[in-house]
């Protein structure tokens, strides 16, 4: 793509959720001559791959936030999508604001608790009382948890990091074993204290993100741990709240091959919110933005739609800015590799070269 198109009178798209799925969206559209306005409740998109990165180094977090008007300008507008309304075709705002649409691209993603996702309840003040903490404790060892615990042990090496997950298995089941058994590996490498097989009983009671010492942290199997910080890195949510009322579902958006939502030719749907067996990751979202735009491209010129394929598994764990583990394309990578290609700067490059902007 990138070749400029002939787009019909009356074509206008637009992009619901400025995440990794959208800024990709809206970057095609725009290559390709199209009106479309992008709309996210932020000003700035947030790089949520390195927003664990941003918790344990002052100053990081910056970097993390880039600002939607600077490259998209007019085209971009601030708000919250309240409702789609697939027969008027319009979304609307908070506000009673309404956008019309010819083509609706959702990619509203998905939330969970700070510092993996910086959402309006979180402060970035949050993000620096590591500093005052003698230890730490992780919940959740799913891959955010596993990064988590790894970032805090590469920049304290001191404080005692203890890492709790409800399983034997850390990191992401999709994820081949070896690399799995690799992440372990590091961790232990570093020092972190590793609690599987245990959840925590209490967790609703205990303060998130904020120094506070010598709290009494339970577990289902009786024990209990102390700690002066809980960092929680479990419940990750789709983003519903824009669609849930019109588009009948409470949660992902159930998608065909073409990646249309069930029912409508010109609603598509992109990243986390759309309902397909494979990881959520931002390389996938991006993947789907350009699916989805090709479809509509194709679409307006009667060519047949592109199916979107899942492929082999790609992910890749930063284990602090030091180390790496991690698969493409379902072959393991090299430790090394993965700390040059993704831990050393968690790919912020890529996003502030893809919004056409300069890294302060
Ligand atoms: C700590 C962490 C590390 C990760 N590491 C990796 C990695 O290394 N590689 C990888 O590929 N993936 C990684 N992921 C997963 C990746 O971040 C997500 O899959 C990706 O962000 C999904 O992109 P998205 O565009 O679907 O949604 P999101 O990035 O969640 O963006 C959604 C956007 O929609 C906006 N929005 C939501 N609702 C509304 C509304 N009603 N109105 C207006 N705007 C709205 C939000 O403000 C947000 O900007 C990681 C995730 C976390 C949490």
């Amino acid at each position: 793509m990138g070749a400029q198109v002939s787009v019909p009178d009356g074509v206008h798209v637009v992009v619901v959720g400025g995440g990794f799925g959208g800024i990709a969206a809206a970057q095609q559209l725009r290559s390709a001559g199209f009106g479309f306005t992008l709309l996210d409740l932020r000003d700035s998109f947030h790089h949520n791959v390195a927003a664990l990165r941003a918790s344990v180094q002052p100053g990081f977090a910056q970097r993390t936030f880039i600002p939607y008007a600077e490259t998209f300008g007019t085209s971009f507008l601030q708000g919250r999508v309240e409702r789609v309304d697939p027969e008027g075709q319009l979304v609307v705002l908070q506000g009673g604001r309404e956008v019309h649409y010819s083509h609706l691209i959702l990619c509203t993603g998905s939330d969970g608790p700070f510092p993996g996702k910086f959402n309006t309840e979180a402060s970035l003040q949050d993000g620096v009382t590591i500093q005052a903490a003698d230890s730490v404790l992780v919940v959740g060892g799913g891959a955010t948890g596993v990064e988590m615990a790894a970032e805090i042990k590469t920049e304290y090496p001191d404080k005692k990091v203890v890492l709790i997950h409800s399983r034997i298995g850390l990191a992401d089941p999709l994820m081949a074993q070896s690399v799995r058994q690799q992440a372990k590996e590091v961790l232990l490498e570093k020092g972190v204290e590793l609690v599987l097989d245990q959840k925590v009983s209490n967790l609703s009671e205990l303060p998130l993100n904020r120094t506070q010492k010598n709290l009494q942290v339970r577990t289902d199997k009786g024990e209990t741990l102390e700690t002066d910080l809980v960092i929680c890195c479990t419940g990750i949510r789709v983003n519903s709240g824009a669609y849930a009322s019109s588009l009948a579902a409470d949660g992902a958006l159930k998608v065909n091959q073409y990646l249309q939502v069930e029912g409508f030719s010109n609603i598509f749907a992109v990243g986390d919110c759309a309902d397909l067996r494979e990881a959520k990751l931002a390389y996938h979202a991006g993947l789907h933005a350009y699916v989805a735009v090709s479809n509509i491209i194709s679409s307006l010129s009667g060519k047949p739609l592109t199916p979107y394929r899942t492929g082999y598994v790609s992910m890749l764990l930063a284990m602090g800015r030091d180390d790496g583990v991690g698969q493409f394309n379902g072959v393991r990578l090299p430790r090394w590799l993965v700390a040059l290609g993704k831990s050393r700067d968690l790919l912020l490059w890529k996003s502030w070269r893809e919004m056409q902007q300069k890294q302060p």
